[in-house]
């Protein structure tokens, strides 16, 4: 269990926020969001009205019209779009999130539940949420999220993670006694840390740690956690890029309240889940037969039905019932991966697109 550390960032009792303070900027952004709600739906068939909105409130309010960018939330630089992370300024989920929208805002929240609820309220657009990482691979409660909440996937980066670890000014590698950060970072630098022989402490998010270790002026203990983390926060770089493999890349997910819509023109993903006996062996089979190259399958145990029970005729023989999460290359807009889904649903008990969206070929 994580340990809880302050920070400024959307918790579950600040959250959604009260409109008694500074009513008039809730108020703003009340009418924005009803507006842009509208005009969405207006959209679609004409694009009068949206014009109209944004000249009355330019005109009334004097502030900036509003652009068919921020109606569709998808200007290509991130400009106006709020990206909900879970942690605080520093930590890994934010640089994925400005590495898709370069000029968002980000907004950090205590918990990944709170980043999707931001989202699910129209506080936030996007949600980021780390799902795979090259030396520890899979995070699995952060699939089960996918699962409980509706966001669409609209995107994914690929960020290549070097930790630091980090402590106050005139500590020493020999001072240390504990190390705070996020589990994912202390499990990735699982090596050095235990040659420095210092007890791990797992915390919410690696700045998160880095800012507990400087607000207590802690000197016996140091965090794991960015370059850009010890600038924000003011502590020494006691070694740098302190995971166990140098090629460590983590995988992160951008949700959104409404699917974007897929091109064939660059790659594509899918993801989607299924369940049911026999259900991997026959999935397989729907994707390879179509030649669509599938990425990734994650099995998880049904969280509903986690009792043992018998398997066909055999006493003996007792499984779990399992959900599939599978990553496949292919486009919605695809007709043979169209074609694919219609097959699996035929036989599965459940199946569920999570999201269709352009692949990352871009590390950094
Ligand atoms: O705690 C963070 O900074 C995160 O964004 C989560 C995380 C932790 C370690 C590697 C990648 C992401």
């Amino acid at each position: 269990m994580a340990t809880k550390l302050p920070g400024a960032s959307i918790t579950s009792s600040s959250y959604p926020p009260s409109t008694n303070k500074s009513s008039s900027s809730c108020k703003t952004k009340s009418i924005t969001t009803r507006i842009s709600i509208q005009s969405r739906r207006i959209s679609k068939t004409s694009c009068c009205i949206e014009i109209d909105a944004a000249s009355a409130i330019s005109r009334s309010q004097n502030k900036r019209p509003l652009t068919s960018t921020n109606l569709t939330g998808s200007s290509k630089d991130g400009a106006g779009i709020r990206v909900a992370y879970q942690g605080i300024s520093g930590a890994y989920s934010e640089s994925a999130a400005e590495k898709a929208y370069p000029n968002c805002d980000t907004v950090p929240c205590e918990q990944f539940d709170i980043a999707f609820q931001a989202v699910e309220n129209w506080i936030a657009d996007r949600a980021v949420l780390p799902v795979e990482n090259s030396l520890g691979g899979s995070i699995h409660r952060n699939y089960d999220l996918l699962l409980r909440h509706r966001l669409h996937i609209v995107g994914e980066v690929q960020l290549s993670v070097r930790h630091c670890l980090l402590a106050n000014h005139g500590v020493k590698l020999e001072d240390l006694a504990r190390v705070l950060s996020h589990p994912q970072a202390l499990a990735q630098c699982e090596h050095k840390l235990t040659s420095l022989r210092v007890v791990r402490e797992a915390v919410d998010d690696t700045a998160g740690a880095a800012q507990f270790v400087a607000l207590h002026k802690l000197k016996d203990t140091a965090a794991v956690a960015s370059i850009s983390a010890a600038r924000i926060y003011d502590l020494d770089v006691l070694a740098q890029d302190i995971q166990d493999d140098s090629d460590n890349i983590t995988r992160f997910l951008m949700l959104a309240r409404d699917p974007i819509i897929p091109g064939t023109d660059r790659p594509f993903k899918f993801f989607s889940l299924d369940e049911g006996p026999g259900m991997l062996y026959k999935a397989l089979a729907v994707f390879s037969m179509r030649d669509i190259n599938l990425t990734k399958i994650e099995s998880r145990p049904q969280r509903k039905r986690p009792l043992l029970r018998p398997v066909g005729n055999s006493d003996g023989l007792k499984h779990f019932d399992y959900l599939f999460y599978c990553d496949f290359e292919a486009s919605m807009a695809d007709h043979n991966a169209q074609n694919a889904l219609k097959h699996l649903k035929e036989f599965a008990t459940f199946l569920r697109v999570l999201g269709s969206y352009p692949v990352d070929i871009n590390l950094i």
